[in-house]
């Protein structure tokens, strides 16, 4: 299948400032790439040269339609949608129909996204969440080949960002709009991305499924969390380099973890038992110093 954006050796600066150094790669149609960093890692500036915002001073982008007509193609939601004060969602809805020509069923499509209820709505006085598929819905009024949404979940609840996930994977599915996304959370990427995108200062440091990063950063180990039946056995624990404790459970991180597991239970003596694989988060970590905050939002700590 030809793929629908090819990004070629772009490389991007602000003055002195390299923000994407060399990146290339590919969207497919039909897909949900993800793009994730930390603050400043490049995501914004990637999409904004994708979209034709801002022009790469090196490198190439390609596009699957006439570039021409890129806006008949695309919808971008940017990171901030700002809307009129006093305006009403369904006039805002109307506005966007007229600028791009479109013969959109405006009353389905509001249904479809929950809001017809929110016609007569001021946009400042929609929740969170709703504003967020409200930002979606004005990408997808001129029905795009492609949408980008850039941190679209940031400040919503978890609750309203789970919504918001369902109503990208439904367009994806449904719809056939490929989707290229920036996130903070790895956990929306996880769930959402077929591919992902891990940008660290303007470089990719990994392309491909997450379960292949996961394959490839973890080294093929498993993590062992346990208690102690009787805590005067963590002496017998000694032998293992690789544990660790946190609150009052134990972690071994191992690539054995039958042999492990069969010694914790026959000669340590262990209860609550979970084996986990590793996750997207242990392969940041690997990748160069990152860490997550209370949120779950991906920050990067310089060494
Ligand atoms: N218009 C600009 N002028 C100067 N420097 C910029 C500009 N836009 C971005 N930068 C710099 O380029 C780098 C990449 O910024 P960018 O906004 O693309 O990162 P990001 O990954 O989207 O970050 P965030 O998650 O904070 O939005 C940063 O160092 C940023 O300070």
């Amino acid at each position: 299948m030809k793929e629908l954006i090819k990004v070629n050796n772009l490389t991007k600066k602000f003055g002195d400032k390299v923000a994407l150094k060399d990146i290339s790669f590919e969207v497919q149609p039909g897909e949900i790439l993800g793009i994730v960093g930390h603050n400043g890692a490049g995501k914004t500036t990637l999409v904004n040269c994708m979209v034709d915002i801002y022009k790469g001073d090196q490198g190439s982008i390609e596009y699957l339609f006439d570039k021409k007509s890129m806006y008949d193609h695309i919808g971008v939601q940017m990171q901030h949608s700002y809307f009129e004060d006093n305006a009403k969602v369904i006039d805002i809805c109307k506005l966007y129909k007229d600028l791009t020509n479109s013969d959109v069923d405006l009353k389905a499509l509001l249904k479809d996204f929950g809001l017809e209820n929110e016609e007569k709505t001021d946009v400042n006085k929609l929740s969170g969440g709703n504003r967020q598929r409200l930002a979606i819905l004005l990408t997808l009024i001129h029905q795009p080949d492609v949408i980008f949404l850039d941190e679209l979940t940031t400040g919503l609840d978890p609750l309203a960002r789970r919504r918001v996930w369902e109503k990208i994977k439904e367009i994806n599915k449904e719809k056939e709009v490929t989707v290229v996304l920036t996130s903070h959370f790895l956990e929306e990427i996880e769930y959402l991305a077929d591919r992902i995108i891990i940008l660290n200062q303007g470089e990719i440091k990994y392309l491909g499924t997450v379960t292949n990063a996961i394959d490839t950063y973890s080294d093929g180990q498993k993590v062992i969390e346990f208690q102690l039946k009787d805590n005067r056995a963590s002496f017998k624990l000694l032998k293992y380099n690789t544990v660790e404790l946190t609150d009052d459970r134990y972690q071994i991180k191992t690539k054995e973890e039958e042999k492990v597991l069969i010694d914790l239970l026959s000669n340590v003596g262990i209860k609550n038992l979970v084996l986990k694989s590793p996750t997207l988060e242990d392969v940041f970590l690997k990748i160069a110093g990152y860490s997550l905050d209370k949120e779950g939002k991906v920050c990067y700590e310089e060494a």
